[in-house]
């Protein structure tokens, strides 16, 4: 396998995220194996720029959804071969999934889209499957509800999309992948298979079990407690939402760096325990505020979220707390061109007012905040 190679000047070159809309790169037609969130939304996204998308799936009415929702049509049995197969299904039959591809199609470049890379790469290297024509990925983008209906086509727009490859990879095929992951909007990286579980293992894996369990505190809660939720515990379990059954799958297939990360996490936090459990003793007010200013630097380094390397562009509108408000702010900003890349919403319970906080992109956040002012809005 590679070394690892993250956005080399090559791929920086190639990573058009945000651009506005250009022909496609994926040249033939594409077969999506799996039409929920991530296959539809793939679908969906190619079919937006022009390219020929089939789907299938295990589900015929996932299927159909996703046909009728714009993000291809089902397969028929005498459709040429496709250029490009993508596998989108769950993580514990991906291996099995991308086999039965190759063997199919034999002329198509196979990639899949699975969260763990090193377990299913490893399944087919023991099966003795010839990998020549398939090149893993993983976009770096995803929702904490699964199924077709859920799918968006903007889904992949600037974020990160691994391509595992190795000195084998033909390049034709290689350059197929990255096509459609730059069709998407996707900033392609390249990384090992053991790199890009590592990685995830931290960025992704780890907050995972994290939030779910600090959401699983409320269950036995009071009412009251509950009642006095605000941001910080809203931002923190966004993701405690996701489907455990496809959570039960990726972390079982990552355990080993996940389980590493779940035992220093339990440390550092008996470690904050300890010191908060007698904040007179000496030093021990330091320690806790080291670890929090460990915190502010930890979160600090999160592209897109603070400093010079974000991706995004944040505006503030004051929305009063009317019926309608919200939902009237956002039919504007559709009427004015201007994409919406992320929403948060600040509300304190019994104020009169809240606020959006919205992200678009850098180019068109000066023009959202004057249109938006001269149709009556106010901005911070
Ligand atoms: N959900 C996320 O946020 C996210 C993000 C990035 C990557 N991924 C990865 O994408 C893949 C799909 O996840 P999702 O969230 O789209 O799940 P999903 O449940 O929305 O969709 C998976 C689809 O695969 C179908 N399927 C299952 N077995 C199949 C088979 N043998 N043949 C054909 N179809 C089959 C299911 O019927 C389902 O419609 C997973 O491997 C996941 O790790 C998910
Ligand atoms: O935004 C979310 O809902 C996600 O959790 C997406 C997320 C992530 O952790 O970033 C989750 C799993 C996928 O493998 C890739 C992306």
């Amino acid at each position: 396998m590679n070394e690892q190679r993250i956005s080399t000047p090559g791929i920086a070159r190639r990573n058009e995220a945000g651009r506005g809309a250009l022909a496609a790169r994926t040249r033939g037609a594409v077969h999506v194996i799996g039409a929920g969130l991530l296959g539809a939304s793939v679908g969906l996204g190619l079919r937006g720029r022009g390219v020929e998308v089939t789907l299938e799936d295990l589900s015929p009415t996932t299927v159909a959804l996703a046909a009728d929702y714009g993000a291809g049509r089902v397969r028929a049995a005498d459709d040429p071969a496709p250029a490009l197969v993508v596998v989108a299904t769950p993580p514990d039959v991906v291996a099995d999934v991308i086999e039965r591809a190759l063997a199919t199609y034999p002329d198509a470049v196979v990639t899949d889209v699975a969260s763990v890379k090193l377990a299913p790469f490893a399944e087919l290297t023991r099966r003795g499957v010839d990998l020549t024509n398939y090149v893993g990925s993983h976009p770096m983008a995803g929702r904490e509800r699964g199924g077709a209906i859920m799918a968006r086509a903007d889904l992949f727009k600037a974020r990160p999309w691994i391509v595992c490859r190795d000195e084998e990879t033909p390049a034709d095929a290689l350059s197929l992948v990255e096509a459609v992951a730059l069709d998407l909007g996707g900033v392609l990286m390249e990384m090992t298979p053991e790199e890009h579980d590592r990685s995830v293992g931290l960025v992704s894996h780890l907050p995972q079990v994290v939030s779910s369990l600090l959401a699983a505190r409320l269950v036995p809660a009071a009412e009251q407690a509950i009642g006095l939720a605000g941001a910080g515990l809203r931002d923190t379990t966004r993701i405690a939402e996701s489907d455990p059954e496809l959570w039960v799958q990726i972390l079982g297939a990552n355990r080993e760096p996940v389980v590493e990360m779940l035992d220093a996490f339990g440390a550092d936090l008996a470690a904050f325990a300890d010191a908060l459990r007698d904040p007179e003793h000496a030093g021990a007010k330091r320690r806790i505020a080291d670890l929090l200013a460990a915190g502010n630097r930890g979160v600090a380094r999160i592209p897109g979220k603070h400093g010079s390397s974000e991706r995004f562009a944040k505006i503030n509108v004051l929305v009063d707390d009317r019926p309608g408000e919200l939902a009237r702010l956002l039919t504007e900003l559709g009427e004015l061109g201007i994409n919406m890349e992320d929403l948060r919403l600040e509300h304190s319970p019994g104020a009169q007012i809240g606020f959006a906080e919205i992200a678009v992109l850098p180019e068109v956040a000066e023009r959202a905040v004057s249109d938006l002012v001269e149709r009556g809005w106010r901005t911070l």
